[in-house]
């Protein structure tokens, strides 16, 4: 019997595909690090049955409506926005995502980012490294606590409450924003609920954990960072597009609020001479979020998990709904 044909966007590790090359038909774009171009992931698209996707590659109309082959895509990340998944729906090929296995370690990222932050990390480890460490002082690289501070998570869903689970721990005080309030989770986290407009005027650290969707783009602009505090630090550690960069360089710039710790960008990645790489106050990490080794493993291998069950007409294990 021949095996079905799938195609992966990026080169992964061979102790991962090997195992599931046995029944499965398997071909990968030739580097790690640089994408796939259009061109070529169209044409795989022609003519593979399933396609393991990064965030990076723009599954759209175009790929999905020249298929008569593809029957799944299945992105190794949580987050879905690079795929058009009305037109996945109407061309009724089945698009998977890698939850739950990521959860934890992004909201250990998430933390760091913030801690990072509001301690001042990476200036201080920087001054050290260079030998710009001339004398102890009483105000030497004084940062923000974090400890019985507010934390505002914008997004309460998978991540955001084990981000609030990190935050209890420090005592801090947690109060979220969601479209749906979460009951469970505040009775079991101690969480508030609050609008949206009293999460930002009050919280000391803002969190967005929030899908990037036609509601969430540019959610944080600058109206909003307008309102927060002027020592409020925030974190963005969901996609880049949900914030209004430009704006948010104004308002750290001009002392609006006191900083920024980001994992994404709107354009990724964020080009060198981009005028937030230049403000101390801004930490900036390179789309690392779910980056320990044993997490990537286990996304790998549900993507891969997710295309074996469909091409065999079992159900997806983690279908983007
Ligand atoms: N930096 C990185 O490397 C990583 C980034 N991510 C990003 O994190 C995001 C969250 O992941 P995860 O926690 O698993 O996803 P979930 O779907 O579990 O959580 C998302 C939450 O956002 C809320 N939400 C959606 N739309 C809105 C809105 N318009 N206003 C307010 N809240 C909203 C949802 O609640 P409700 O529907 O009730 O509003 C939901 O609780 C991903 O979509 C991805 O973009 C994920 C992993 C790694
Ligand atoms: O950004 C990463 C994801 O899993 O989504």
């Amino acid at each position: 019997m021949t095996k079905p044909y799938v195609y992966i966007t990026r080169k992964l590790p061979d102790d991962v595909v090997d195992s599931f090359r046995e029944k499965l038909n398997i071909n990968m774009w030739d580097s790690a690090e640089e994408s796939v171009p259009y061109k070529k992931l169209l044409e795989e698209s022609k003519k593979a049955e399933g396609l393991v996707t990064m965030l990076s590659d723009p599954i759209d109309e175009t790929i999905l409506s020249q298929t008569d082959t593809l029957k799944v895509v299945a992105n190794l990340a949580v987050g879905f926005d690079n795929i058009d998944i009305e037109s996945a729906k109407k061309h009724r090929i089945t698009v998977t995502n890698t939850p739950d296995v990521l959860t934890d370690t992004t909201a250990d990222l998430t933390f760091a980012l913030l801690m990072t932050t509001a301690r001042r990390i990476l200036e201080a480890a920087d001054m050290v490294k260079k030998g710009e460490w001339e004398h102890w002082s009483p105000l030497l690289l004084a940062g923000s606590d974090i400890h019985h501070k507010t934390i505002g998570i914008v997004g309460m869903g998978r991540i955001g409450e084990v981000v609030a689970k990190r935050a209890r721990g420090f005592d801090m005080n947690v109060i979220y924003h969601n479209r749906t309030r979460k009951q469970k989770a505040e009775e079991e986290l101690g969480l508030n609920y609050v609008s949206f407009d009293q999460l930002i005027s009050s919280a000391d650290f803002v969190v967005s954990l929030v899908p990037l969707t036609d509601e969430t783009h540019h959610l944080f602009n600058a109206n909003v960072f307008s309102h927060m505090k002027d020592e409020a630090i925030f974190i963005n550690a969901s996609r880049g597009k949900v914030m209004d960069e430009m704006a948010l360089y104004e308002a750290v710039k001009s002392g609006e609020i006191r900083g920024a710790g980001l994992d994404v960008f709107e354009d990724e990645p964020i080009s060198a001479d981009h005028p937030l790489l230049t403000l101390k106050e801004v930490t900036c990490l390179p789309h690392i979020g779910s980056a320990s080794l044993e997490t990537r493993y286990q996304m790998m291998e549900l993507s891969l998990n997710n295309i074996l069950q469909v091409l065999e007409g079992n159900g997806p294990m983690t279908a983007v709904d």
